[in-house]
């Protein structure tokens, strides 16, 4: 008995996003970031809720039925650490992070900066991010934290892996407001990059402290 003939496996593409295509990747992905929050924070009826399942699975089989998409690393290995952001530059060490991307369709889309020898970013938790009731989730903050500092690594092009990262949560994180977030370098000991930061209201008020640990790597290691 011979088996069936399987079906060759789809090719991957190992590029970063396409420069004509990334306007309409970021378009779909903050449509799909609008009806995530607003499928939490708003009553829905049923035949609605029913018919966004079967719209949203019919569409997922389309895209899946596309060529795999693969991050390549050696964006990431050259041209992120080749030029120093300038000042007021808007920032994206890769547009799908889960952070800072503006084409993650479930991302927070952080908006990050350099503000001097700073990363400044916007950043507003929409409802899907609600932890305890009207407080963005811990984890999240946690996670603009760390990416926040990730950008800090930009500005002496020093690519680094968190080793360590703490929090202190000063105040409840709204949820749908405005806030801001500002990290640092604090210091350096040899491969060990001390980074600092904090998560403010609008109005300056303080929400979190974080400081953290990266530990430098050589390019030739970022795999
Ligand atoms: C622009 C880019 C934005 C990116 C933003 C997002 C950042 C991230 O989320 S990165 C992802 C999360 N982090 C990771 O995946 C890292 C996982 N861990 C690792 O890969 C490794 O453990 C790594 C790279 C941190 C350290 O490994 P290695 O290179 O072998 O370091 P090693 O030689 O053991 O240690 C070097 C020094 O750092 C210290 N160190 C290493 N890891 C840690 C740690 N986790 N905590 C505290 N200290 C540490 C060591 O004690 C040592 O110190 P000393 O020189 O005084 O003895």
């Amino acid at each position: 008995m011979t088996n069936p003939p399987s079906e060759p496996p789809p090719p991957t593409v190992d590029e970063p996003i396409a420069a004509d295509t990334l306007p309409v990747r970021i378009a779909a992905a903050e449509a799909m970031r609008r009806l995530n929050h607003a499928m939490v924070a708003h009553e829905t009826d049923p035949e609605l809720l029913q018919r966004i399942a079967r719209e949203a699975n019919a569409t997922a089989a389309i895209v899946e039925a596309g060529a795999r998409r693969q991050r390549p690393i050696r964006q990431m290995k050259t041209q992120l650490w080749q030029t120093t952001p300038e000042e007021g530059q808007r920032l994206a060490h890769f547009e799908e992070c889960m952070v800072s991307g503006r084409a993650n369709p479930m991302g927070i889309a952080m908006q990050p900066r350099r503000q001097g020898d700073r990363i400044v970013a916007d950043v507003n938790f929409g409802a899907a991010f609600e932890g305890a009731p009207k407080r963005a989730h811990g984890g999240a903050v946690a996670a603009v934290m760390d990416d926040i500092m990730g950008y800090v690594l930009l500005l002496t092009a020093t690519p680094a892996f968190t080793g360590r990262l703490s929090i202190s949560y000063r105040a409840p994180t709204p949820v749908q407001t405005d806030l801001v977030a500002s990290a640092w370098m604090d210091r350096r000991d040899g491969r060990k990059v001390f980074l600092v930061g904090d998560l403010r209201t609008a109005e300056g008020d303080l929400i979190a402290e974080a400081d953290a640990l990266f530990v430098a790597i050589p390019r030739e290691r970022l795999t």
